[in-house]
């Protein structure tokens, strides 16, 4: 059996004297999109740092394709790894264009690509971004700056996309339809997400954070269950017929007081 692309081993992050992720394990074949999800400060983030790179573990170990992620040059590791973060500052002068070829420098220290400026052109149009290439970074609304952030991602064409909050400043329709389009690529996904309504059409595995332990491990049906989510969010899960469709319905409830567990 071939070695899984991903794969985490008791994994720990401590900082100043406190444990934000503890004892964390999971795998990821290829083509897997993995939703990280849980409430605020239970260490989403920190894990999913760690899972990419940026953050090494205070134990435990990643691998990626079997090899362990620590020992894998950084050079490696950009041609196999693109991160679209919360962090991510570009000089506001970079035209969109240039900062999406940016995607592309991993790549350069092999054969320049002639391809290149065609794979960025692609990604911009995937992205719905063709008519603003000359435009500066700096001019951008905060929901085109996320997707020009995935679409020098894109370009990267990396083994595994980590995404940090990916929807976080887009309007409710283009949340879905960001995952939407990160689902198309048919890439192997590590998302950290908020909105567990967009959770079960995105991902394939939903990894549950609480307290900085992983509660779940599961498929999206499994991991958004009722009493899991009631004990971690505070929310109850309702699954009910849409009204006038064919279809079921997941609402995200907020349980009155009536009905809080005191
Ligand atoms: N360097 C640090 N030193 C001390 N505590 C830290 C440090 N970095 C993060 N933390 C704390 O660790 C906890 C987990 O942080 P993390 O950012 O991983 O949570 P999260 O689940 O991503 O939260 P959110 O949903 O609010 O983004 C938080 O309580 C945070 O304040």
């Amino acid at each position: 059996m071939s070695a899984p692309l991903l794969e985490a081993r008791a994994l720990r992050a401590m900082a100043n004297g406190r444990t934000l992720v503890e004892d964390v394990g999971l795998s990821l074949a290829a083509g897997e999109r993995l939703a990280i999800i849980g409430p605020n400060g239970a260490g989403k983030t920190t894990l999913l740092r760690m899972l990419c790179g940026a953050l090494r573990p205070s134990a435990g170990e990643v691998r990626l394709a079997g090899r362990r992620l620590d020992r894998i040059t950084a050079a490696e590791r950009a041609l196999s790894i693109a991160v679209v973060g919360q962090t991510d500052q570009p000089d506001p002068r970079l035209a969109l264009i240039d900062y999406v070829e940016l995607g592309r420098v991993p790549h350069a220290g092999l054969r320049r690509r002639h391809d290149d400026r065609d794979i960025v052109v692609e990604a911009l149009r995937r992205t719905g971004l063709l008519p603003l290439l000359a435009r500066g970074i700096g001019s951008l609304s905060g929901g085109e700056r996320q997707r020009a952030q995935l679409a020098r991602a894109i370009a990267q064409e990396p083994k595994i996309l980590f995404l940090d909050e990916p929807t976080n400043h887009l309007d409710p329709r283009a949340r879905g339809e960001l995952l939407e389009l990160v689902a198309a690529f048919n890439m192997t996904v590590v998302a950290v997400l908020h909105d567990l309504a967009l959770v079960a059409p995105f991902a394939t595995s939903v990894a549950v954070m609480s307290n900085a332990r992983l509660r779940a491990l599961a498929p999206p049906r499994d991991a958004l269950a009722q009493p899991l989510i009631r004990e971690v969010f505070g929310i109850d899960v309702l699954r009910l017929r849409h009204p006038t469709e064919d279809r079921e319905l997941t609402v995200f409830d907020l349980p009155t007081r009536a009905s809080s567990p005191s």
